[in-house]
């Protein structure tokens, strides 16, 4: 897919992290990956990111990736375009790039690197390498230890006619403002911040336009229902589902850190779908708080 059609499909609707489901062992578990990408396909969003933040690709080694992305690929059958991650430092980040290409996924979505501290120089060299590595559409997701300036953005997206999108996962409004001021509509701008509908509807205003849902897992219907609401700035609406679900949600969420990944694989559990355990580093929650998630859930499904 040319990248500028990715861009605009992106921006149409919902995106879709979905987990990575594991078994018993922890290994990658295809077969009730690729049924939960069926039932999720059965509602309506506008992309797919394979092994993204929530779908643990951080906990994931290359050849895992690869094989997360083929299944992605082979069983959403064009229907939606499917995005992959690139991880890590610049060799193993670019070396993904190229593989989510020959894999047949649509785009890339650029993870920051892992563990170390990086100026702005470097991380435009480190992005410039990976969108330099394929011909797809990439997105770059500013979190963690790659947050980039409006400075960045706008010299990255001159230098790389492939970059399509920036992630944001920090939320910072001036930065936000100063990123759209400069950069505008050249790029699409993805809400990313963890359970992303917390931050939706101000964020909109500042040009960003769609987000990652992760409650879109296992709340698909209700996740549509919010981002609806926050297109047509529905104030009365998107506060009345934040007091119902989602800020009661973030207060289990918040116990320990990385739950905004664990949380997930627990509603699904909660809903009945078995989104089995997540891998280390992050951990599950506890059967009592598991409890407390589906009760809430009944409270909205
Ligand atoms: O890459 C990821 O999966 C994210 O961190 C995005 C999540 O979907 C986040 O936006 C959320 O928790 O809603």
């Amino acid at each position: 897919m040319h990248p500028g059609e990715l861009a605009t499909r992106l921006k149409s609707g919902l995106l879709s992290f979905p987990v990575t489901h594991f078994d018993q062992d922890l290994a990658f578990d295809e077969t009730r990956y690729r049924e939960h990408l069926a039932w999720q396909s059965g509602f309506g969003v506008a992309g797919l990111f394979a092994a993204g933040g929530t779908g643990e690709g951080f906990s994931l080694t290359s050849p895992e990736i690869d094989r997360v992305v083929r299944a992605a690929v082979d069983e959403v059958a064009g229907a939606v375009p499917v995005l992959a991650p690139a991880t890590g430092g610049t060799a193993t980040a670019s070396a993904q790039a190229r593989a989510a290409q020959e894999a047949g996924a649509d785009g890339v979505l650029l993870l920051p690197p892992y563990l170390t501290e990086a100026g702005q120089a470097g991380l435009v060299e480190h992005v410039s390498a990976v969108c330099a590595a394929t011909d797809l559409g990439v997105i770059v997701y500013s979190r963690a230890n790659a947050v980039f300036t409006d400075e960045s953005v706008a010299v990255l997206a001159e230098r790389n006619p492939n970059l399509i999108g920036l992630k944001d996962g920090v939320g910072n409004v001036e930065l936000m403002t100063r990123i759209y001021a400069r950069v505008g509509d050249r790029l699409i701008y993805v809400g990313g911040l963890p359970t992303a509908e917390t931050f939706a509807l101000p964020l909109l205003q500042l040009g960003v336009s769609t987000y990652s849902s992760a409650l879109y897992n296992f709340l698909p219907e209700f996740a549509l229902g919010f981002f609806e609401s926050v297109r047509a700035q529905d104030r009365t609406a998107v506060y009345q589902k934040l007091n119902d679900f989602v800020i009661p949600y973030l207060d289990i969420r918040d116990r320990t850190r990385g739950y905004a990944v664990s949380i997930v694989k627990a509603g699904l559990n909660a809903v009945g779908r078995d989104g089995g355990r997540v891998r280390p580093p992050l951990s599950d929650l506890s059967p009592a708080e598991t409890d407390e998630l589906a009760a809430l859930i009944a409270k909205v499904s």
